[in-house]
Formats: C-alpha cells, structure tokens, sequence
C-alpha cells in the first residue's frame, strides 16, 4: 500500500524539500544526518515506522519513547525534524506524515554522506501511542551477543543479512564512551581489553575514555577511518579489529560464518554492500506500517492532533 509516487499530486516536492533541510543542517552540524538515520531504525523498531519515537512525553502520552534508555540522554536531531515538518507543512499543509519524514530524512542522510540513494515508498501514517517498554526491550544494546541481536532483528521481520548491512550505519555518527568502555579495561573480569580491539586502537580509546574518568558521555567516531563519510570501511574496519561497539565487532569475531563472510564481501565490493544496505533499508522502513484510515498525519511531529 506504500508507493514511491504517494505524494505525487499532494506534494510533489517533499523528497527534495526534505534534502535541502538535511544538507542546510548538516553545514553547521556534521553528525546530524547519522542521528537522522538512527531516529528512523529506532523508531521503526518500535510499533513499526509511525514516528512514535517523535512524540514528547505529556498528555496521553504517560511514557515516551524518547525516556527509553536506548534514547535518553542519546537520540538526537528532533530539532532538525521538527525545521523539516515546518518546511514540508508550508508547502503542503497537512499531507505529509512525521513516519515518512523519517524515512525520508535517512535516504537524504546516506546520500548526502556519501552513499546509495534510493526511491523511498511512502504513505505511512502517525500512530497515537509511545511504547517506552517497546524500546526498552525491541532496540538492539551494545552489550548483548550476536545471537541477541539477531533475534531482536528477526522480531522486526528482518534476517542476518539486514543485521549486516543495517550495521553499517556506523560507518557514520558519534558513540558515547559509555557504550563500549566494558571493553576497553577489564573485559568479562579478565582484567585486560577485549582481545578483538587492535592494541593500537584500544590505546587510544583508553586515553579518549578513561577508567575513573567522567560521566562516560564523551563523544567517539564509531568509523574512525572517515567519521561523517558513508562508505564500507566499516567492514574493513571490523577486519582489523576496530569495530567501536561490541555489537559491531561481533559481527566478524563471532563464530558465525554466514555474518564473516558477509562482512568480508562487503568490505571487497562497494557495489554489493550498497546494494544490500538499500534492500535493507526499504525492509526495515516497511516494518508494520500504517495505513489509512489507521493513524493521523500529525500537525506537530512532537504532539498528537
Ligand atoms: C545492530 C544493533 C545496533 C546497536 C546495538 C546499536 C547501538 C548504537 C549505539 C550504542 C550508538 C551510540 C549512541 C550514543 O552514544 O548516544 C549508536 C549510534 C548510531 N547508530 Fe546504532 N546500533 C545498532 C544498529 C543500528 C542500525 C540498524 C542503524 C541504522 C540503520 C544504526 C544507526 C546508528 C547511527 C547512524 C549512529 C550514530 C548516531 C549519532 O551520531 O547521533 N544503528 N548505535
Ligand atoms: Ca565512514
């Protein structure tokens, strides 16, 4: 029931309306379109992709999405969402959903970094409900095992192959020392750093991250090889030993062939992963989406009407 050609005599525009707002924010913030793409994964990851993960605690909304533990204190990029919403609204007032913006807004996110563009299907419409516990147990955390993970995805309808490509959207975008300090330190109790970090790269984690230092928010590239690029060193990266999370590294030090050797074809052919990351892309942005007369197209992407 989605198509790539909803809007297409309601609002023509939206797509390149939507670009525009992306590539003006990203002048003075380099990092937003990761956080963009992040917002539309964790939203669609809950209740399907209907923007719940927009929706300011208040009102009917007791506990929001935004208070889960994966997104306190971490998503980020509400503001450019809500500049992307007024720019859309003055266009095309009342037409164009907040889920779509998402979805949208990830597609000019990659692209504008440097990867794969893509058509992206619209016609999704707003849910009227937050699921705080729904991401507190449907998103992914960085300290779980690969069998974890891949159950979590399978819960969405998306397979190993999804799990490999959609990671790769660390090749992007900021982590925050206290994601992946367990490792850096006294791994599992043993006292030394997990031996899948590359010394080097473990050295100057510790300096950036250290054992009694502050609060843990500190900021880190998860590509150390081109932070704001969107390429396939990611894969190359967990090749040597410098996946930031352990959730990312797993992919290639686990004892899992199918995501080894997925990481290894990736990492060789550009194409390919491109390829695999939009296929994914499209999957993930299908999750349990709502159609009329299901939903609202919300006028304030924060409240429902
Ligand atoms: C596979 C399981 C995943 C886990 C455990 C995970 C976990 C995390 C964590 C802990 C951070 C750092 C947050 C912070 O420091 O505040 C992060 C950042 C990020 N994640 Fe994931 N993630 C996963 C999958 C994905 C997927 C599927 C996407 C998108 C398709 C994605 C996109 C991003 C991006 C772009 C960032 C950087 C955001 C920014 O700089 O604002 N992640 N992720
Ligand atoms: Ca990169």
């Amino acid at each position: 029931q989605l198509s790539s050609s909803f809007y297409s005599s309601t609002c023509p525009n939206v797509s390149s309306i939507v670009r525009s707002v992306v590539q003006q924010a990203l002048q003075s913030d380099p990092r937003i379109g990761a956080s963009l793409t992040r917002l539309h994964f964790h939203d669609c990851f809950v209740n399907g992709c209907d923007a719940s993960v927009l929706l300011d605690q208040g009102g009917n909304i007791t506990l929001s999405e935004k208070g889960a533990v994966p997104n306190n204190n971490s998503a980020r990029g509400f503001d450019v969402v809500d500049k992307i919403k007024s720019a859309v609204e003055n266009s095309c007032p009342g037409v164009v959903s907040c889920a779509d913006i998402l979805a949208l807004a990830a597609e000019a996110s990659v692209s504008l970094g440097g990867g794969p563009s893509w058509n992206v299907v619209l016609g999704r419409r707003d849910g009227v409900i937050a699921n705080q516990s729904g991401a507190n147990n449907s998103i992914p955390t960085p300290f779980e095992s690969l069998a974890n993970i891949t159950a979590k995805f399978a819960a969405v309808g998306l397979n190993i192959t999804d799990l490999v490509a959609l990671s790769s959207a660390h090749t992007f975008g900021r982590a925050q020392c206290r994601f992946f300090n367990q490792r850096l330190f006294n791994w599992s109790g043993t006292g030394s750093p997990d031996p899948t970090l590359s010394p080097s790269y473990v050295a100057s984690l510790q300096q950036r991250c250290p054992q009694n230092g502050s609060s843990g928010t500190t900021l880190n590239n998860l590509d150390p090889s081109s932070p704001d690029t969107f390429d396939n060193n990611y894969f190359s990266n967990l090749i040597n030993n410098r996946g930031l999370l352990q959730t990312d590294q797993e992919l290639f030090s686990s004892n899992n062939t199918v995501t080894i050797s997925l990481v290894n074809s990736f990492a060789g052919n550009q194409t390919a992963f491109f390829e695999a990351f939009v296929q994914s892309m499209i999957n993930m942005a299908n999750i349990s989406p709502l159609t009329a007369p299901q939903g609202q197209i919300r006028s304030n992407c924060r409240k429902l009407n």
